[in-house]
């Protein structure tokens, strides 16, 4: 890097030393986004050699492959609008009514299909045809779901008491059976947890089906890419980027942040010095306690408390098409969720399946051989058209630390985006959102530097408003 960041007005003076963002995953690139759009000078530095952070792609052979299987919610309005801002939405539409198959591989032949769904009608009746006709559960489980819905609807989700009560407890308090909690309230809550319930602050569940399935009816709709992820958090961020001005620099690993003598920002990447007024530190929670100055948090350590969990994706590629739907939720197996990559990947011939398993501590670890072994036979057990298929690749991704772990208390630790060091500010799905780590918290944690940041420099803060009113 030969430019310095200093920004110019519309003069034409430079304008002190403008923004520098650490960290290219959604956080950043949309903290980077809001400073530029203000009139902001900004420098974008992210460490590995594309943006998208956690959610991004890669090539095996003919393949793009998908690091982990990403979906959003209609209620997801802040990931929306950076869909629209990078014009990338018509790329990951939304289904126009939230219907998920379930199949279960236990239960008797005709029996086996239930679906999750809702219709037009009001909350929480949008889900009350649904409900009654899930036959994966009794019909006295459905009618103990609804009560517990209708008690989970009533919570109050600023009572910061939340956060330290049990989800699995709360649920079994609540009349949940086991069978309930498994064929619906973790069907749901690992998938956008990253847990199961027992391990989850009742807090973050209560945020989780408050605002997908019991605020609007249309709230749980789900969009998912119809590209490489890469497409969307790579390279049309990279274009949204340019086009705002931003500088951008991958393969730019940054090693300290420290005050210099004229009361500016040193940020140090190998090689060079870059002069800041203010920095968004976007990095995972152990970066920034690495990186942040002393006395810029009161309790710093805190960010070590802060726990992680993993998610792994399994990817099969048949010779044939064994799947019919895009996507279905398994029961009665190991396996959990299951979606058709085929289009998305490229691949011309057969089809391309990826399993996301979450809350994945117990098979993290596992090598291929073993994965292999458990989960194709699962996937002849749900789809009896694989039996006859052949397999022409198997692979797996791991992602040790794909988010927090939201067990009860997290959000005590996890911080605002605020410190006490002016003009240094914090963004990342773990930071305190209200939201589980997902790309909404992502996309809502850089817009809230962003705003922070433009409030202390007094530049204008309306275009966010936008943001706001979506979010
Ligand atoms: C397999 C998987 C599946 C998931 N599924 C979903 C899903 O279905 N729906 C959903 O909403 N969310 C999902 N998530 C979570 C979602 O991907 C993350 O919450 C989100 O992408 C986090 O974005 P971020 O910007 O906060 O952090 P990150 O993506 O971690 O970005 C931080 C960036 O900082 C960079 N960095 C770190 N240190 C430095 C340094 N010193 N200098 C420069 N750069 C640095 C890193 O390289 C990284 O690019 C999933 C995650 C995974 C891994």
């Amino acid at each position: 890097m030969s430019e310095d960041t200093q920004p110019t007005g519309a003069s034409g003076r430079p304008e002190g030393a403008g923004a520098v963002v650490v960290g290219g995953g959604l956080a950043g690139i949309t903290a980077a986004l809001a400073l530029a759009d203000a009139g902001v000078r900004v420098t974008l530095l992210e460490g590995r050699p594309r943006l998208g952070g956690l959610a991004f792609s890669f090539q095996r052979g003919e393949l793009t492959v998908d690091n982990g299987q990403h979906v959003y919610l209609r209620c997801c309005t802040a990931y929306r609008w950076f869909l629209d801002r990078i014009e990338g939405a018509s790329l990951a539409p939304l289904q126009d009514r939230l219907d998920v198959p379930v199949l279960d591989a236990e239960a008797k032949p005709g029996r086996r299909l239930g679906r999750i769904g809702r219709s037009a009608l009001p909350v929480p009746l949008h889900l009350a045809r649904s409900l009654a006709t899930y036959q994966h559960l009794s019909l006295a489980e459905r009618a103990k779901v609804g009560r517990a819905a209708l008690a989970l609807k009533a919570l109050d989700l600023d009572d910061p008491a939340l956060d330290d009560q049990n989800f699995g407890q709360w649920l079994a308090e609540h009349g949940q059976s086991e069978r309930a909690v498994e064929a619906l309230w973790d069907l749901v809550g690992v998938a956008t947890l990253n847990a199961v319930a027992g391990d989850s602050s009742l807090g973050l569940a209560a945020m989780v089906f408050k605002t997908g399935l019991l605020s609007d009816p249309g709230a749980a709709d789900i969009g998912w890419a119809r590209v490489p992820l890469g497409e969307l958090h790579d390279t049309l961020a990279r274009k949204a980027l340019d086009s705002a001005g931003v500088r951008t620099e991958v393969r730019t690993r940054v090693t300290s942040i420290s005050l210099n003598e004229n009361g500016r920002w040193s940020v140090q990447v190998p090689g060079e010095t870059l002069d800041a007024d203010t920095v968004v530190l976007a990095v995972p929670q152990r970066e920034a306690h690495d990186l942040l100055p002393a006395g810029a948090l009161d309790a710093p350590e805190r960010l070590l408390e802060i726990g992680t969990a993993p998610i792994l994706n399994v990817h099969v590629v048949y010779d044939r098409k064994v799947l019919a739907r895009p996507f279905f939720a398994a029961l009665g197996s190991p396996v959990q969720w299951v979606f058709d990559r085929t289009d998305a990947s490229g691949l011309r011939e057969g089809q391309y399946l990826a399993l996301s398993q979450s809350a994945a501590q117990d098979e993290i670890d596992e090598p291929v051989a073993v994965l292999r072994e458990r989960y194709l036979p699962e996937l002849e057990r749900l789809l009896p058209t694989a039996r006859g298929a052949e397999v022409k690749d198997f692979f797996v991704t791991r992602e040790r630390t794909a988010t927090f772990a939201p067990t009860p208390g997290v959000g005590r630790l996890r911080p605002g985006a605020r410190t006490r060091a002016p003009g240094l500010y914090l963004a990342g799905a773990w930071t305190a959102t209200g939201w589980p780590a997902t790309m909404e918290s992502a996309v809502r944690s850089g817009a809230g530097a962003a705003r922070a940041a433009l409030g202390a420099l007094g530049r204008p803060r309306d275009h966010l408003l936008a943001f706001e009113e979506a979010a």
